[in-house]
Parts: C-alpha cells; structure tokens; sequence
C-alpha cells in the first residue's frame, strides 16, 4: 500500500466484483480505477475509472456475510480462507445521478486483501465525512398523511426513513392530526436546539405550514414585530428539507428539479443548503402569511378557491378547476403599486435561469444584505430619491407575484422563468383584462419555449416590495402611492370597508396554496430568510462533469 499525505489519504489495491482495481481516497474524491493487465492505452473505456466525491457519499459499512448478496461470488470465495468474524470487505453507498435531476442511491463493495486494510479504509472514510460539518443527524419530521394523493406516511417510511437510517440519521417524526397542527407544534412546542434541520412531508401546503411555524418562532425569539411590514426580519437557523407528497410541489420542483422522495431524502442526508427569499404579507399593518412561490389575484385565486371545495379530487382537482376558471374568464379592477428593485443582476425577461451556485443570487443577496438597514422603511427610500414607487390601475385578469420560477409538473418553466431563488425579489407578473384567446395563448405558452410575457397585455416587473388594492378601497384621488404611503390611505379605507374581504368583486389571494382573508394587500421581499436542504438545479454540464469526473 502506498500513501502520499496531502494529496492521498490513501491507495490500495482492492477488488470489486472480483476484479483489480487501484482504489484512492483524497479529502474530496474517492476513485476506483480497473487495473489493466498490461499498461496499454485505452482511451475509450470509461467504465474503467469511476469517480464519487466525498461529500456525496452517503454512508459505509463493513460487510457482514450476511448482508453480502450483491458480491456474493468473490466475497464467499475470499470468506472461505479467513472464518466468520473476519471482515474484509466494506460498501460505500453513494449518489448517483439519473435523468431529469433525479438522485439514486447506488453501491459499491470493496473487498480488501485483509481486515486490517478493511477497517482502515472504513474508519478513513468516516472521518472524512465526520469532517463535512453541514451534514444534519438529528431531524424532526412532520408528515401530513392526508396531503396530495394520501400517501405521505408510506412514502416516508418506505422511502425515506430507510435511508436516513442508513446514513446515521435519527429523527423524532410527527404524523400531523390536523391542519396548523406542524405550524402550532413549531411555533411553541418543538425543542428546536436539538435538531438540525426540519423535514416536511407533504406538499405546498404543508410546507407554509412549516415556514410559518418556524419564522414565527424565529422572530419571536429574537424579539422582533412580524406585524410591521417595515421591520427587517430575523433568518431562521435551521433548515427546511421537502419530501414531495402534495399536489403541485412546485417548491421542491424549483429547488430540487424534480419531485422524487429518494432525491430529496438524499439532498438533506449530504446537507445540501439553499437559500430562499420570503415575501411577508400585510393588511393594515397585522401580517397576514408568508409566501414563497405564487401570490396570485384574479385567475390563481379563483383556481384555488374553486378547487379547496374539490378537495377529494386529489391533484385533478387543479385542472378541473383551472379549466372551469378558464371559461369563467372574471376580470377585477385595482390598483397594484411595486417598487422596482434597484441595483441588482438580471431583469424577468432574460435568459438567465437560477441553478445551482447562483450569481444573480449571490449578487443581489449581497446588495440586499448591504441595503438591508437602510431598508427599514420604505419612506427612507424615499427620503433618499433612491426609490421610486410606480402603479398599475386597470382591469386584470390575473396578479401574480412569482419569488421562484414556480416550475412544477405543470409548467416545467414556471410561472416566471427567470425568476430566483434567493435575489430578494420577486417578479410581479400582472395581465390585463384581455379576450379568452388571448388569455389562453398567454396561458399555453406556459408550457411552450415561447415567451409568456411577450404580449401586450401583459407587463412583467422585478420588484422588493409591492402593494393591491381592489377598486372599491381605492380613495377617489390618484393613486399616487408615495403619497398614499405617507397619509396611509390605505389603512383607514380597508377598515371602513368590511366589503373588502367578501364582496363580489373580488377575487382572493393565492398565497402558496392558502386563500387570504384580505384582497388588500402590502406585500414586501425578505431576501434570504429561509434555508432549504437543496442546491438548486443543477446545470446538465455539471452533471456530467461529477459522475464522470475521471473520464477521458
Ligand atoms: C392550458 C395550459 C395551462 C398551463 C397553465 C400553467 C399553470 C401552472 C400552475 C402553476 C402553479 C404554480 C404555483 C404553485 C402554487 C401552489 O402553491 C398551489 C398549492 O399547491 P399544493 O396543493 O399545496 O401542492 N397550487 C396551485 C395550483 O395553486
Ligand atoms: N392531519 C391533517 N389533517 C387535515 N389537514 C392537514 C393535516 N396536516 C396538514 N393538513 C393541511 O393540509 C393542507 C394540504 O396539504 P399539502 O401537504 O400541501 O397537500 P396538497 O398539495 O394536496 O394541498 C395544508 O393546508 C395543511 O395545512
Ligand atoms: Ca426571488
């Protein structure tokens, strides 16, 4: 055996499915290599070398005899010669990537000229993934057993909580007994210190439910008001992992990039973080929820209205109601004033696409971070000429306001494409009282490569902070939202008007799959407030670079 500190940690001669190969662990890399006969060149054969990085190694274990059904023929043959309680063989279970983002858990068994070796080779690997320090042991779970198709419960154990086991995770796991149940639990009861992460099985739904327990707990710990949209809030320390088992699970889509339980289980085993922005959302001054993907007026809130009452529909109950929506074709008349983010990369039409490692991300978090105590009130901006409020009044069909691409199953794109993850903004998308055709047509390009938002009826913002009123609450004077913020308008107005929330010309907000009380609304971005078990998705070229990185 030969050892080059620094570089390898180590590099020995072991078999796999009885065969040669030259197996080396660095900090980063384990890599087996075929040992070849004689040293000629074959430059075609990439099977000969396979590469895993450490951090992407889920687990090792020495072999028992028992359990070694995959190597059975070398490893019996090898048994024969050294008694029972000889171990000489170890399994590495790594990531492995398939199509569409999808994660696997695959394995690999290395056996070992002798048990020395073996035990070596096993403790080397452990306290290089004892060193990773992201990776989370201590999980609580809440599952929703009765989210998307009912199957949330057999999805997490038979899916997920094996791997967890596997890779030395423990987890105190809650079956929710009814709706808010995770909130309320998060929000007072949960003994939070201890864990290292939160893990929520279920869908969108579900997963508000866990965001609102956790910011809630998280602002009220550090003494801060969650009511005043002016406040700055708090980050939460802990992380958030999704196992998809509701109906549009566009958060885990965006995050992830695909909707699977095994990949997600193995995002939170390696200890992947991603970031998220917030929206908070107020009326007069109370908050009234968070969101994190869609906050849509008009069309997403009737679609969702429509559908609560279709409940035992299961996820079918979305088109149902879409189509019946659709038909229905409502307009609404308002006002939607917005804040256009200032100094920041990339705009909602671009080419850009949040993925993996960010750099709009990590730009415009920086600029929101820097501008993060100067934002304490929206009137300082002001003060300062360096914001300017604008306004869009009219008749709309829809407003939305996408803070993620939105991508789930039914719109891979999403809802705005170019939007990100963690950039502190969200894009406000707003489309104009138009024809059904034209509706439609803004409506299928969803799904097409054609541009959703290249339409005249439709305008497309990135902005920090946004504000709705629906025509009945407006004042008679212009809307003029500087000045409104400075009188309050808008305050007074919504209180006198209990119409506000019930009348027929509203439609209801679409808050990550809630409806809101309120049609009025103020609306503003918390950049980077929540972190996710997740890296974003991955681009196709880094992809193939990790799984083949020895290739020639
Ligand atoms: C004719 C072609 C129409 C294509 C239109 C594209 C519509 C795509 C719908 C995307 C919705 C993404 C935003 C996610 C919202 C979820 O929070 C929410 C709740 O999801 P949940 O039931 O908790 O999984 N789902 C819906 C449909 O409002
Ligand atoms: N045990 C429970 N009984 C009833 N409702 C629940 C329970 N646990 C969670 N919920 C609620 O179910 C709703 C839908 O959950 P979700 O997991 O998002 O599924 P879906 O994607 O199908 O809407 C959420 O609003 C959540 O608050
Ligand atoms: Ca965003």
């Amino acid at each position: 055996m030969e050892k080059r500190p620094g570089r390898l940690l180590l590099l020995s001669d072991l078999s796999v499915r009885n065969t040669a190969y030259e197996v080396s662990l660095s900090r980063s890399l384990l890599t087996w290599k075929k040992r070849l006969p004689s040293p000629v060149y074959h430059p075609f054969k990439p099977s000969m070398c396979r590469s895993v990085t450490v951090s992407e190694i889920i687990c090792v274990r020495e072999e028992e005899e028992e359990n070694s059904s995959r190597d059975e023929g070398s490893w019996r043959k090898i048994r024969e010669g050294h008694g029972r309680d000889c171990r000489q063989a170890f399994t590495v279970s790594y990531v492995e990537r398939g199509r569409n983002h999808r994660w696997r858990c695959a394995e690999v068994t290395f056996v070992c000229p002798d048990a020395v070796l073996c035990q070596r080779w096993v403790q080397c690997i452990r306290e290089q993934l004892a060193a990773l320090g992201c990776r989370p042991k201590h999980l609580l779970v809440y599952i929703n057993p009765v989210g998307g198709k009912k199957r949330g419960k057999r999805i997490y154990e038979q899916k997920v909580a094996p791997l967890f086991a596997r890779a030395g995770i423990t987890t105190h796991v809650i079956v929710t007994e009814y709706a808010n149940h995770a909130r309320d639990h998060l929000r007072t009861d949960a003994e939070l210190k201890q864990f290292d992460g939160v893990v929520c099985v279920g869908g969108d739904g579900m997963f508000s439910e866990i965001i609102h327990g956790l910011i809630w707990r998280t602002q009220m710990d550090s003494a801060v008001n969650p009511n005043s949209p002016e406040e700055a809030l708090q980050a939460c320390p802990l992380r958030i992992g999704i196992i998809p088992a509701g109906s549009t699970d566009c958060i885990c889509f965006a995050t992830v990039g695909a909707n699977d339980p095994v990949t997600s289980a193995l995002h939170i085993i390696v200890g992947d973080s991603q970031p998220m922005d917030v929206c908070s959302v107020h009326h007069n001054n109370t908050l009234l929820r968070y969101s994190v993907s869609l906050l849509g007026y008009g069309f997403f809130g009737d679609v969702l209205s429509d559908s609560e009452r279709k409940r035992w529909m299961g996820p079918a109950r979305y088109d149902f109601s879409g189509l019946k929506m659709f038909l229905t074709h409502h307009y609404y008349e308002g006002a939607v004033a917005y804040l256009p983010a200032k100094g920041i990369m990339g705009t909602p039409r671009d080419k850009t696409r949040c993925r993996t490692g960010c750099v709009v991300c990590e730009h415009n978090g920086k600029v929101f971070t820097e501008k993060g105590e100067k934002y304490k009130s929206a009137e300082s901006f002001d003060a300062e000429g360096e914001e300017e409020w604008q306004s869009v009044r009219g008749k709309f069909l829809a407003i939305n306001a996408a803070s993620m691409s939105c991508a789930c199953p039914r719109t891979p794109k999403g809802l705005s494409p170019a939007a990100h993850l963690a950039d502190g903004t969200t894009d406000l998308i707003v489309v104009r009282k138009c024809s059904r055709f034209n509706f439609l047509r803004h409506l299928i390009r969803h799904t097409s490569k054609d541009d959703q938002f290249d339409l005249g009826f439709v305008e497309v913002h990135r902005v920090n902070r946004f504000r709705f009123l629906p025509r009945q609450c407006q004042s008679d004077s212009d809307l003029n939202l500087r000045d409104a913020h400075k009188r309050q308008i808008f305050g007074p107005l919504c209180r006198d008007h209990p119409a506000c929330s019930c009348g027929p010309h509203y439609s209801s907000w679409n808050c990550d799959g809630e409806v809101l009380k309120h049609a009025a609304i103020d609306v503003r971005v918390h950049c980077q407030l929540i972190k996710l078990f997740a890296r974003g998705i991955e681009e196709t070229t880094v992809f193939e670079e990790v799984t083949n990185p020895c290739a020639i």
